[in-house]
This record gives C-alpha cells, sequence and structure tokens, in this order.
C-alpha cells in the first residue's frame, strides 16, 4: 500500500464519507447527510444498515438456525424499509428491497434446513440491510449519484487476526468498475464484501468503518470523515469520567492504542487503511455538524501533555505461571503462549518480572478457565516434578491504558500515573509497557477501576483533583468552615484543579449524603430540613470513601471521643482526616499509635494543626525544628485562647463567670467551658506537642491546677451553667491576693528537658512577655539547642470559630496539595 501526497486540485480530489446506523435512522435522516458532504471533488459515501437493522438479521439467522419463528421480525423490518422508500418516493427503490427480503426470505427458510455452507448463508443474511440502506441513501441524495455493491469489488480472506483484504484483486475491480461507471458520487455498501471463490462474506462488527477506510485507499481519498453520533474521541469514557474532554487530534498510533483499549467510536483494524496513505480520518457528529469533531493524522500538533487519553477494558483476568524451575530457561513463555493459542485465548495484556519466576497474562474473564486448563495441561509434566508450582486466575480486573504519543522520552508519566493510583489507594496487580512507549497498562481490580480511572485523569491534568469530603460537626467552628468553603471554593475550582465537594454533613444525631455534593451554603439546611438520617458513622465513612471519587477525607469538627476512636479505620481505608479535636492527639497512647500506624499502612494523612493555636502554625514550627535536626528541650508559655481571654480581661470590675458567658458565646471555649477552666484543654495541647516531639506523655502525667471548684466538677454541663457564679468568689479572691503583690494572672503551659509538664495559673509582675499579649493571643516559645538562648515564639489569635476553621482549612489544602492539586492553571485544557 505505497502512500502518495493528496490531489491539489479540488476537482481531483476524492473524500470518503462514511456513515453509521444511527445517522441513517429513517428517510429524513438520510436525506439530511446530503448537506453534510461538501461539493468539491469525487464524494463516495460508504453507508451502514439503517439503525437496528444489523442486530436484527443476526438474530433471525440465529433463529432460523434453531429452528424459531423470525417471521415477526422479518415483517417488521421490511415493513421499516418499504416505509423508508415510500417516504423517499421512489417505486424502484422499493421493488428492488421488496425483492431483497423475497431473498432475505429464501435464505432464512434455508438456512434452517441446515445447508452445507451456512456460513456464506449467514454472511448474506447480516449483509443485507447495507444492500437496502445503500439503495435508500441513493434515493435520497438524489439524481447524479450512483450505487457501488461492495460485493462487486471487495475482496477478502478470513485471517487468524480478523478479516483480510486481497488488495491487488479488490484494487483491480474497483478501477475496472469505476472505468465501467462514468458517474462522479457514488453510495457504497458498508460491511459486505466476497471471497476469492466469489463466496458472500462480511468485514465482522463495526466493518463498514473498515469498508470506509479500505475504500478511500482504493480511491486514494484526500479524506475519510466518520460520521457518527458522538462528537469525536473523548480523553475518557464520559460516562466514568464526566470531566472528560474532547480530544481535537490524535496520531494514529494513539488512536489505534485508545482503540484498542476500548475507545468505541474507532475499530483498530480501520485505521491501518488510511495510515498507510496517511489519510486523515475525521470523527465527526450528524447531529452536531458544526462540533470540528476529532481529526486523526499521522503526526498531530503536540499540545505539551505527555498523555492524550485513558481507556479502560473490564471483564478481564489475571492468568498467573509460576515456577521456579522457569528461571533462566529458555522456551517457558513460548510453550505458555503456544497452548493459549490452542485453547483459541486472546491475550490482551503480557508481564513478566526480570526474574523469570512467573509469566502473568490478562485474558479475557470468560476464557481465563479455558487458559488455565490449557496451560495446567501443557505443563503438566514440570507441575509433576515441581519445575513450575502453580497456574493461578484471579477475576474481576480490568485493565487501564494511558495513551500518548507525547510520553515517548519523557521521564515521569509512568510515576505520575502510579503516584495518582496510589494516592486513590488502588492497588496494581500487573503493569506493561511496550518499547514504543506510547502505552501504559495497568491491571487493578474492577471494584477499583473507575477510582482508578478518575485519578489516573486527574494526574494528568485532564480533569480536577475530586475530593469526596465528609465534615462531622457544624457547631461553632465547623460552621465558620462551611462559610470559609462557600467564599472559597469557587475561586479554587476555577484557578486550580481542586475540587473539594461536601458529600455528607453529621452533627451527633443526625448525618446529610449527597452524591453529587452539597453546596456549603445549603449543606446545613440539608441535615437540619429533615432530609437527614439518623447518625451512622460507618455508613458515613463509607459513603465518604465511594468507589468512583478517588480521593476521601473527612473533617472532623467535633469535639468527640467517639468520633476520634474511628481515626484509624479510616486513615486504614485511605480516607485522610483532618481536625481540630484533641482528643485522637492526647488521648490513649495505643489509639494514638493505631492512627501513626494506620497512615504507613493505608496512605492517607491525618492532620490537626488546629488542635493547638487554632489557626497559628505551631504544629508546623515544631515539626520543621525538628525535621532539621533541631533538639526540643522544652515549650512554654500560654496555650489557651479563653484563658488568655479571661485573664486579659478579668480586673475585679466584672464577675469572672460574666467574663465566661461572654467567651463561651465568642466561641472562644470547649463545648464544655470545664474543659478550659480545669485545664484539661491545655494539658491536651501540651500532650499533642509533646508527642509530636516523640515523648510519650499522656494527659494523666501532666500536673495540672484546675479552676473549676470541687463542687461544680462532677455535675452535668447545664447544672453547671446554671451554678456558674460559684466559681466567682475564689477567682476574685485569687486577683486580689496577686494585685496586692504588685502581679497580675495568666495561664501557663511548660514542658521541660526533663519530660515534667504543669498547666496552671501564675501571678506574673507587668514586665513578664505573657502580661503583653492581647484577647485571645496564644504565645508558644520553643526552647530548643538551636533557640537556646531566646526562644522561638509563635504569638497570635489562639482561639474562635473563624481562626480555628482558616487553621482547619489550610490542613485541608495541605493534603489536596499532598495529591498533586496545587498547579494553578488559568484555563481548563478544553
Ligand atoms: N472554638 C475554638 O476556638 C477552637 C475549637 N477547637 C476544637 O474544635 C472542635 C469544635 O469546637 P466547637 O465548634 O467550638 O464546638 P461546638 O460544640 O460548637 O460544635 C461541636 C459539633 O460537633 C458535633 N458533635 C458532637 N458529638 C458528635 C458526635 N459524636 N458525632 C458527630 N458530631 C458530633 C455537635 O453536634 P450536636 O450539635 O448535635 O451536638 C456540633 O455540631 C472541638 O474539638 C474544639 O476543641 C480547636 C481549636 C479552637
Ligand atoms: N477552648 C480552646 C479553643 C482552642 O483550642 C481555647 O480557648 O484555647
Amino acid at each position: 500500500m505505497p502512500s502518495s501526497p493528496p490531489s491539489e486540485d479540488p476537482s481531483q480530489s476524492c473524500h470518503v464519507h462514511k456513515f453509521g446506523g444511527s445517522s441513517l435512522a429513517d428517510a429524513a435522516k438520510m436525506r439530511a447527510i446530503g448537506a453534510l458532504l461538501g461539493e468539491t471533488g469525487t464524494r463516495l459515501v460508504v453507508v451502514s444498515a439503517m439503525q437496528g437493522t444489523t442486530n436484527a438479521l443476526v438474530a433471525m439467522a440465529e433463529a432460523a438456525r434453531e429452528g424459531r419463528d423470525w417471521a415477526l421480525d422479518w415483517e417488521a423490518l421490511r415493513q421499516r424499509h418499504l416505509d423508508a422508500a415510500e417516504t423517499l418516493g421512489d417505486a424502484d427503490v422499493r421493488e428492488t428491497i421488496a425483492a431483497g427480503f423475497d431473498d432475505l426470505r429464501a435464505d432464512l427458510l434455508e438456512l434452517a434446513a441446515d445447508p452445507a455452507d451456512a456460513q456464506t448463508l449467514a454472511a448474506r443474511v447480516h449483509g443485507a440491510g447495507e444492500i437496502w440502506s445503500s439503495h435508500l441513501v441513493r434515493a435520497a441524495l438524489g439524481d447524479g449519484w450512483q450505487r457501488l455493491d461492495a460485493r462487486e469489488a471487495l475482496v477478502v480472506h478470513p485471517g487468524e487476526m480478523g478479516v483480510g483484504v486481497d488488495w491487488d484483486e479488490s484494487r483491480r475491480r474497483f478501477a475496472r468498475w469505476r472505468a465501467e461507471h462514468a458517474g462522479r458520487d457514488t453510495v457504497v455498501t458498508g460491511f459486505v464484501a466476497r471471497d476469492a471463490q466469489g463466496r458472500d462474506a462480511t468485514l465482522g462488527r463495526n466493518g463498514s468503518d473498515f469498508s470506509a477506510a479500505i475504500f478511500a485507499n482504493l480511491c486514494d481519498a484526500d479524506a475519510l470523515t466518520i460520521w457518527t453520533d458522538v462528537d469525536g474521541v473523548l480523553s475518557a469514557d464520559p460516562r466514568l469520567v464526566p470531566d472528560a474532554v474532547l480530544l481535537p487530534s490524535l496520531s494514529y498510533a494513539e488512536a489505534c492504542e485508545l482503540a484498542y483499549f476500548g475507545a468505541k467510536v474507532l475499530h483498530p483494524q480501520t485505521l491501518a487503511p488510511v495510515q498507510s496513505r496517511g489519510i486523515p480520518l475525521r470523527i465527526r457528529n450528524t447531529l452536531r455538524p458544526q462540533a470540528p469533531g476529532t481529526e486523526i493524522v499521522a503526526k498531530h500538533s503536540a499540545d505539551g501533555t505527555p498523555v492524550k487519553g485513558l481507556s479502560l477494558v473490564r471483564d478481564l483476568a489475571v492468568l498467573e505461571l509460576v515456577g521456579n524451575g522457569m528461571v533462566g530457561v529458555p522456551g517457558a513463555a513460548e510453550r505458555l503462549f503456544a497452548a493459549l493459542h490452542g485453547a483459541g485465548v486472546s491475550v490482551t495484556m503480557i508481564s513478566q518480572g526480570s526474574s523469570e519466576h512467573s509469566i502473568c497474562c490478562i485474558v479475557r474473564a470468560d476464557q481465563a478457565e479455558r487458559g488455565r486448563a490449557a496451560i495446567a495441561q501443557a505443563f503438566a509434566g514440570d507441575m509433576a516434578d515441581q519445575r513450575t508450582q502453580a497456574v493461578r486466575v484471579t477475576q474481576d480486573i480490568s485493565v487501564l491504558a494511558a495513551v500518548g504519543d507525547g510520553m515517548v522520552g519523557t521521564p515521569g508519566v509512568a510515576a505520575r500515573l502510579l503516584g495518582g493510583l496510589a494516592q486513590a489507594r488502588v492497588n496494581v496487580r500487573a503493569i506493561a509497557q511496550g518499547a514504543s512507549e506510547r502505552n501504559v497498562s495497568v491491571a487493578v481490580a474492577s471494584d477499583d477501576a473507575t477510582r482508578a480511572l478518575r485519578a489516573a485523569h486527574s494526574a494528568f491534568w485532564l480533569s480536577p483533583q475530586h475530593v469526596s469530603m465528609g465534615v462531622i460537626g457544624p457547631g461553632q467552628v465547623g460552621r465558620a468552615l462551611l462559610s470559609q468553603l462557600a467564599a472559597t471554593l469557587p475561586k479554587l475550582r476555577a484557578r486550580s484543579q481542586l475540587d473539594l465537594r461536601i458529600r455528607g454533613l453529621c452533627d451527633s444525631r443526625r448525618m446529610a449524603l449527597s452524591e453529587t455534593g452539597f453546596d456549603p451554603d445549603s449543606a446545613l439546611a440539608a441535615l437540619q430540613e429533615g432530609a437527614a438520617n439518623p447518625i451512622d458513622l460507618d455508613a458515613f465513612a463509607a459513603h465518604i470513601r465511594g468507589e468512583h471519587l478517588p480521593h476521601a477525607l473527612i473533617v472532623d469538627c467535633s469535639a468527640s471521643d467517639a468520633v476520634a476512636a474511628r481515626y484509624p479505620q479510616w486513615l486504614a481505608a485511605g480516607i485522610h482526616v483532618v481536625t481540630p479535636n484533641k482528643h485522637a492527639g492526647s488521648g490513649e497512647w495505643a489509639r494514638y499509635a493505631a492512627i501513626g500506624e494506620a497512615q504507613r499502612r493505608g496512605g492517607a494523612r491525618f492532620l490537626y494543626e488546629a488542635t493547638v493555636g487554632a489557626g497559628l502554625p505551631v504544629i508546623q514550627t515544631l515539626r520543621g525544628l525538628l525535621d532539621t535536626g533541631d533538639e526540643l528541650h522544652g515549650i512554654d508559655g500560654m496555650l489557651s485562647g479563653t484563658l488568655a481571654w479571661l485573664f486579659n480581661r478579668f480586673d475585679g470590675s466584672q464577675p469572672f463567670s460574666a467574663l465566661l458567658r461572654e467567651a463561651m458565646a465568642l466561641g472562644y471555649t470547649e463545648p464544655d467551658p470545664r474543659d478550659d477552666l480545669s485545664g484539661l484543654d491545655v494539658a491536651r495541647k501540651l500532650v499533642i506537642l509533646a508527642r509530636e516531639a516523640g515523648r510519650e506523655l499522656s494527659v494523666e502525667d501532666v500536673d495540672v491546677e484546675s479552676l473549676v471548684p470541687a463542687s461544680l466538677q462532677k455535675i452535668g454541663r447545664e447544672d453547671f451553667l446554671a451554678r456558674l457564679e460559684e466559681i466567682d468568689a475564689p477567682m476574685q479572691a485569687r486577683l486580689d491576693a496577686a494585685a496586692a503583690r504588685g502581679l497580675g494572672l495568666r495561664h501557663l503551659a511548660r514542658l521541660g528537658a526533663d519530660g515534667s509538664a504543669q498547666v496552671g495559673v501564675v501571678a506574673l509582675p507587668a514586665d513578664h512577655a505573657c502580661r503583653h499579649t492581647r484577647l485571645t493571643d496564644n504565645l508558644v516559645q520553643f526552647r530548643t539547642a538551636r533557640y537556646s538562648q531566646n526562644a522561638l515564639v509563635v504569638q497570635g489569635p489562639g482561639a474562635g470559630p473563624q481562626v480555628t476553621a482558616a487553621g482547619v482549612f489550610g490542613d485541608m489544602l495541605a493534603v489536596a496539595r499532598s495529591l498533586g492539586a496545587h498547579t494553578l492553571r488559568a484555563e481548563p485544557l478544553a
């Protein structure tokens, strides 16, 4: 098939168009195609059968062979074709089609009698639809159009790898036909052909595309346009990846790879006849002819994206031969694949580690058992004397392939694919990349397939990083977070590849779940307006984890120990956790250790910056010091925003209880303010910091002075609040005693170099740094080997819903960044 340059004279040019069944569903649609064809040069229109016809014919042939009734279907199909001829107003065509249906009936009756050449007869039945549609389309296009029955020109033979074309003979016959038919424009039957003995044959499923490509080659066309009912080739299956984008151009090689691996728009065999002559192939949509479609050419213009598209093939299985005796022994692979060949098992993907200890291939699920038996038989002798150990089948496998010419010679493409899958917690069963470097394929469990596809689509920036998010506890902090998200998410979506979706919200009683995601503004209403279900944290987490979204994140804004107890399980399942809740960081050591272990195993991140200092960078500062090799000697300062605010304001002009009520209203206190007054909240923070520095400290180890009178310690929260004034006298006495010495009260925490930890109220002179703070300021001094003479200080507001929510939000973005969602791009890809 030598190539030749396209014709430069438009009047000499030839353009082949192919129309599928959906474009030819009735007479009106057939008439409409005329407007799509352009006026210059020679036009060749290759047609499929009317929509649904080939399936109906195949079913009738099957019914005839099995002795079932086909008469009603025959009549319905006949009527539909006669109606189309009637509408087109062509009596000759009507008569031809009526005669064609008589022939069909005769063929079906013959098939029922089990004739010797049933295959030829079946081919004639299967291909009848294209014969009828070619008559109809010729009539619809009007005078000046002639018709070619492809059986007069096209000679094919069955081959190991599908139908093969006898190019020389076909070219000779086509040239002769053209010489005998002077007309310019021709309608050609798709799908049908004859073999060298003159028997009817077909080109197989989607054979009309193949016919069109063959005729484009035979007449050395300037272009082939395949008209269908989709806009072109997309970057992934849009039913699985809603953000899939139209690919404006592809190389033949890319199209071929994508077609092999599931992009249904084009069959790979269609490409060879046009590729060999460099004929551009365009896929366009009959329903949206204004859309540019996808152009497939020898070399498309590079757009800088290494991966063009992703495809997914389901219903596969892993077939694996394991054997110590295969190492370094020539011929094992040959025997294995010969066995599969003999059993008629088609191999989709092959992967073998360099140890040669096992050979793994991916085959169709329904052929796997046959393949296993064939291999077991071929290696029976080796099994018996232990040279091979096992033939294993793993069902429910899908193969995901990343395809693109830009991958050739580009380092890091496989890393990006595998990294994306790892972040989405998708386990890879096998990997294959050919030396062409245009395709990296991975086999994954089918349950993970959609998530894998979406994760890969995001990893190559073909779509945003979707994070499925659940928010627990829309209290003071939770609500502030929702309002910050409402104000910020649209900007994030516009400027980055990050798409955070709130797919669940719950409080201590109810939960509201959404498939697509709540608008942050309306999430609370959804929880409160009765659409919610009773809280079930397992169901909540399972919904957030979802199978189809690559990344999951739970933001716990409660102060619940029971919720914190779920973190190890969530992290192990790959759900990232972000929280201002101090229970996990300061609770029982075994759970704390389990959280660390679950992070390591599950690959998910646990971030809790807001547990200490609210929005202040306290934990990250400490981590930075330690990670760079500094050594922590001690921490001291003010770690409670509530107590800082109270002691900044408490001068005796107002009772302590009144100030405490004000702090509660401002959202500074813990849900139960006794956690602040008792020093427990600060003790928790000290424990979190100590553990961050690798010390095995627990709250019980902290020497805590409580400001809650013994009489108020063991009663319920509401009773405590009702009796709050009982705290006033002791606090006033403390204030007076300090003032008498010229001192002021501050609540301090200290972690010593020796591991000791204390929390309590201290009377300080006016020049002490902690006397020069404002409002809720926390002041955290890190004394380290490097900062030994002068402590490193982090200071600023340490309580309040807005600053705490900002700390939580910061952690959420840190998780997103770790997923690779930090790249900002001005415009979407397409
Ligand atoms: N406020 C601040 O300045 C700071 C707060 N934090 C921490 O932030 C967290 C939230 O504080 P804040 O917003 O003030 O508290 P709130 O009491 O205002 O809100 C707590 C929320 O958690 C929900 N909740 C409680 N128990 C459960 C449960 N078992 N399951 C699900 N949801 C539950 C509550 O629901 P319901 O209404 O049904 O009870 C409520 O929506 C706390 O852990 C706190 O320590 C950290 C730093 C600063
Ligand atoms: N109640 C706490 C809130 C932050 O952790 C405080 O006042 O510091």
